[in-house]
């Protein structure tokens, strides 16, 4: 099989365009497709007539240019600039919905004028179709643009911080990164860094020599020796208490460490992606982070959109986790279930949603989820999934001005103390994981 052939085009231009694996076309300034390779019309032409249509037709189905359509346009940017561009966008092709960065470059002749423009299509996998665990959903603008600064950092050796609220996506995201990048080959290490002590933070991260302490039998590898060469994940970073940070910025500065009771200087090798759900720049203005660690950790930072801000993700997200859920039964949801979840908050995120699907599929004797089988507090009610109430919280005491993570302790002492039903149902109540939950009420204040 050939491209395509417009009879303008020089046919060794045509048999180039062939011998690459991606989805390659050749344009006018009008959006016109002069030829196409194989792997285009494989993805995109499904029988329908390719030279002569126009691209938007063919890979967002619309029927204008996709920069009057309020999207940004390669083409349009390489016409104005003269140079190569990249964009992302979500392009219908055969298998589906799919995440693409489409890269355009201006082609000139002799002259040095363009003659026509080259478009590429390069397809992100990491979110392709989302039937698997590490998969990411969604096709919203918001996510699509995390998406795009997510695929443009991999490449690099930049740290890269992740800003979302919990159950966005943030270690999926980290992954999605970690496999997108150079490092790939090598190990992808989260470090949960909430609750770590000074004495955990050493050993867990630099590992110890046989003898170092009472009860180290034997030598133990930390995690920056174990993430050679790979990636290391510092999940909810801003949670490290500020006498350990210090050791953080000191690995990173000098970029060597030492195990516990070990005198070589051992160098580290990864690439940093950190995480957090907290205001880090407000934690430096409040002196509970520093301020050098931050400018370090906080070079390209991304922020996940929280899922009540992407609404229009919703439906496909419950459809494939339902599916992860359950590979074999066909369930689905009924409209006045997904219209209950659709006005639902999220505080928890996918991961609420996660949890509200498989407690739901659970309940449900036939294939349908009904609003009856989905908790209680996304009909803006407080019964518990037992019926029983929940005795709604006291106002809390306004007479003196409380940082707000000591309300939320507060909040979540009084929460576990009343809530009738076990603690997964509270967590799930609450928008967060059982283990976000105990970690909260185990911090010390
Ligand atoms: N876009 C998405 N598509 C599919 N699944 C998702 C998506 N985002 C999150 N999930 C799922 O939601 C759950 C929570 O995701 P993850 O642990 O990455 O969130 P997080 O932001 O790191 O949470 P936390 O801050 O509480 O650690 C996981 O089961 C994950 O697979």
């Amino acid at each position: 099989m050939t491209a395509t052939i417009d009879t303008n085009i020089p046919a060794e231009l045509i048999s180039l365009l062939d011998s690459f694996p991606e989805p390659k076309i050749l344009l006018d300034e009008h959006y016109r497709i002069l030829a196409a390779n194989t792997a285009y019309r494989r993805e995109f032409g499904s029988n329908r007539k390719i030279v002569g249509s126009y691209c938007y037709e063919l890979s967002h189905h619309y029927d204008k240019p996709c920069d009057q359509a309020g999207e940004n346009c390669p083409l349009r940017d390489s016409m104005e600039n003269g140079e190569l561009n990249r964009v992302f966008h979500v392009h219908h092709t055969s298998a589906g919905r799919e995440h693409v960065e489409v890269e355009v470059v201006p082609v000139r002749n002799e002259a040095g004028n363009t003659t026509y423009f080259m478009e590429t299509m390069h397809f992100l996998r990491h979110a392709h179709g989302g039937v698997r665990d590490h998969e990411m959903v969604g096709y919203s603008r918001s996510f699509n643009r995390m998406l795009e600064l997510a695929k443009r950092v991999a490449a690099r050796e930049t740290s890269v911080l992740l800003l979302g609220e919990s159950g966005t996506g943030k270690e999926l995201v980290a992954h999605a990164i970690h496999d997108m990048s150079p490092r790939a080959a090598s190990p992808f290490v989260a470090v949960e860094c909430s609750g770590l002590t000074e004495t955990l933070f050493e050993s867990e991260m630099f590992g110890y020599e046989k003898g170092a302490f009472t009860g180290a039998i034997g030598r133990k590898i930390g995690l920056v020796e174990a993430v050679r060469g790979g990636t290391l994940f510092l999940d909810e970073v801003g949670d490290i208490p500020l006498s350990l940070q210090v050791k953080l910025l000191r690995l990173m500065e000098a970029g060597t460490y030492r195990r516990i009771g070990g005198v070589e200087p051992l160098r580290a090798d990864f690439r940093l992606i950190a995480a957090t759900h907290r205001d880090l720049a407000q934690m430096v203005r409040d002196g509970s982070f520093r301020q050098d660690l931050y400018f370090r950790i906080n070079v390209f930072p991304i922020p996940l959109p929280p899922l009540r801000e992407r609404t229009e993700d919703l439906p496909m997200l419950a459809e494939r986790l339902l599916a992860r859920l359950d590979p074999g039964r066909r369930i689905t949801i009924s409209k006045e279930a997904m219209n209950r979840l659709l006005n639902h908050d999220f505080p928890g995120n996918v991961r609420e949603l996660r949890n509200i699907l498989e407690r739901a599929s659970i309940l449900a004797d036939g294939n349908t989820i009904l609003p009856q089988h989905l908790p209680a507090d996304t009909s803006k009610t407080d019964k518990t999934e037992k019926g029983a109430e929940i005795i709604p919280p006291q106002a809390p005491p306004f007479n003196e001005i409380l940082p707000l993570e000591k309300l939320e302790k507060r909040y979540l002492a009084w929460a576990a103390e009343n809530f009738p039903g076990d603690r997964k149902t509270l967590a799930e109540h609450l928008g967060m994981s059982e283990r976000t939950l105990y970690r909260k009420l185990r911090k010390p204040d």
